[in-house]
């Protein structure tokens, strides 16, 4: 992706301030904004500034949005207070944690012990941990918050690896969604509102390619959720408010995830943190194969199951992991996915290895060591950093993902030319067979010149070299009893939904209504349905009677999937 060098710079020596502005229905925003690049991190890298946005909702009772981080303590307190007496504040909401976030929560404690915080599960667990005592209620999707007149907050759970306690904040009066990380950009200007959002279409896209792209497939979850809402305001945690541009943003984001997601070479970049440190070299080797073309999968593995992070590495073509060392040792969580990878994933997967550390490093040492002597190899050499990232760190993060990347398009363009076309339809039999168990099909063969066809759902399969298939066929009527060894038949693998199966029985064989249905004649003469999962042609290799019942052994030939995407029709007893 090539971003057009902004015309209209923001940026320049103005001070940093809080500007107010009503937004809806009793509903405020608080920018704090900053003219300069807030920090190093490449997601500030356009160098427009940035805002930290905050809401107040002063219905009968009144809640704080997403107060700041400790960048803008001060000069937002002392705004907050001119808005607003701080004893009268009931709730602040905040849609995640950080430790930046954490000193502007301390200030606030000082001067509104009385409210209450809410915040997701994952955030309420970092601020027990992280001592601050106060009054914590944690919510998750469906809790709502009444405020008052009509102000009945729904609360929507977010969750992603950079941000495992995300959580979103819809008010139904104001139809205004707080999306905080979701829709934002940096970019710091006198408009609340995006009026001139074309000019903000490089920032708005350069900010989800740093923070959002890697996580493409939890922002997709997210979206489908927002969908269940009525709104027409998007209030992010960065940039300006979205009115003007809702749906060609909304549009865009679903764009840009599934370009994500269908990129051919995909790496996992797996992580754990204490701190912060080692996420932010993770997110930084993530922008850089991002910009090289590459699909990121961002796996926080303090926060991902098992099996979701084999599967998830087992589909990439690369994985590379990162550690801080703690106490001599890589945390118990990367421990963990580095013995399932060892245990499962392909000796032929490219890697690399990174973490923060503070004097020693044994962890950065041990991954590498074990994925070395494992056979691994290596796209860059390990890359460790003395506690936090600085801006050249970052830069060696991008120059290391740019390699990684350029090594596995090599790989890649190796690999096909080798894979012969009897390999491709092994494979693509193979991903057809896969679609059988459990689901329900119509066999379609010839008798007297006519092509006839019965419903089954009683398939499994037998053997794997070559493949193989038993079926069991109901002896109804003369075509199936004389079915005969080297006969050959089709097995339509059905979708959800009654479009073709509504023509068969289960009972007897009919003949195939062809005006009424999509069909396509393979080489051999063999109608097949369009409409359906797969198909599978087989040959008959032995048949016996059992009761009313004709038991098949088949040989399958050649096959394939006709809707990758597509539910299996299940058979309804
Ligand atoms: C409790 C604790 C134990 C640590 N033990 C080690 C250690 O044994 N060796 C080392 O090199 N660094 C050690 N460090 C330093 C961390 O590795 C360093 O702070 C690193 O930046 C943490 O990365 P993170 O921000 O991704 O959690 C330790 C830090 C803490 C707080």
């Amino acid at each position: 992706m090539t971003y057009t060098t902004p015309t209209i710079s923001s940026t320049g020596s103005r001070p940093r301030d809080v500007q107010v502005a009503d937004i809806g229905t009793q509903s405020q925003v608080l920018r704090s904004r900053t003219w300069d690049r807030l920090k190093f991190e490449i997601e500030y890298g356009r160098r427009r500034g940035t805002t930290a946005n905050s809401y107040l909702i002063k219905s009968e009772k009144i809640a704080l949005i997403d107060p700041p981080g400790e960048s803008f303590t001060a000069t937002y307190l002392a705004t907050l207070q001119q808005q607003i007496n701080p004893h009268n504040i009931d709730y602040i909401i905040t849609s995640h944690v950080n430790s930046n976030r954490i000193v502007t929560l301390r200030g606030l404690q000082q001067i509104a012990p009385q409210a209450t915080l809410v915040c997701s599960h994952p955030a309420f667990s970092t601020l027990k941990k992280s001592g601050l005592v106060w009054s914590v209620v944690p919510v998750r999707t469906g809790d709502t918050l009444d405020l008052g007149q009509g102000h009945r907050l729904s609360f929507i759970s977010v969750p992603t690896p950079r941000w495992p306690d995300g959580l979103c904040t819809y008010d139904p009066t104001s139809e205004i969604l707080y999306s905080d990380k979701l829709f934002g950009s940096h970019f710091c200007g006198n408009n609340i509102w995006d009026s001139h959002w074309r000019e903000l279409n490089d920032d708005r896209r350069y900010y989800f390619d740093c923070l959002q792209a890697p996580q493409a497939k939890q922002v997709e979850v997210a979206l489908d959720q927002f969908d269940a809402f009525s709104f027409k305001i998007l209030a992010p945690g960065h940039g300006p408010l979205v009115r003007h541009s809702l749906s060609r943003f909304r549009q865009d984001y679903r764009q840009w995830c599934q370009e994500q997601t269908q990129r051919t070479l995909r790496v996992a970049v797996l992580y754990a943190s204490a701190y912060g440190s080692t996420s932010t070299i993770a997110h930084a080797i993530a922008q850089g194969l991002t910009d090289n073309g590459v699909a990121v999968e961002a796996i926080n593995c303090e926060y991902t199951p098992t099996e979701t992070l084999t599967k998830v590495v087992a589909d990439c073509d690369g994985f590379i992991i990162g550690s801080p060392t703690l106490g001599g040792h890589a945390p118990v969580q990367i421990q963990t996915a580095l013995g399932t990878i060892l245990a499962n994933i392909p000796k032929t997967k490219l890697t690399g290895v990174f973490g923060s550390y503070g004097w020693s490093g044994e962890a950065i040492d041990l991954l590498q060591q074990k994925l070395r002597d494992a056979g691994y190899r290596f796209g860059f050499e390990p890359i460790r950093v003395q506690f936090s990232p600085d801006s050249t760190t970052l830069k060696i993060c991008q120059t290391a993902a740019t390699a990684f990347a350029q090594q596995l398009r090599k790989r890649s363009r190796q690999q096909v030319p080798r894979q012969t076309m009897v390999d491709i339809q092994t494979s693509r039999t193979a991903q057809a067979l896969g679609r059988i168990i459990g689901s329900l099909c119509v066999v379609t063969f010839e008798h007297h010149s006519h092509h006839r066809a019965i419903l089954t759902a009683r398939i499994s399969q037998a053997s794997f070299a070559p493949p193989g298939i038993m079926m069991a066929l109901p002896m109804g009527d003369d075509a199936i009893s004389s079915l005969q060894t080297q006969d050959s038949f089709v097995l339509n693998i059905l979708k959800e939904g009654r479009s073709i199966r509504r023509h068969f029985s289960y009972q007897k064989s009919c003949q195939i209504p062809v005006d009424q249905l999509n069909t396509e004649i393979l080489q051999g003469g063999k109608p097949i349905f369009t409409d359906a999962l797969a198909y599978l042609e087989g040959t008959i290799i032995s048949q016996q009677t059992i009761g009313s019942h004709l038991l098949v052994y088949a040989h399958i030939n050649n096959g394939q999937v006709l809707d990758k995407g597509g539910l299996t029709a299940i058979h309804q007893l």
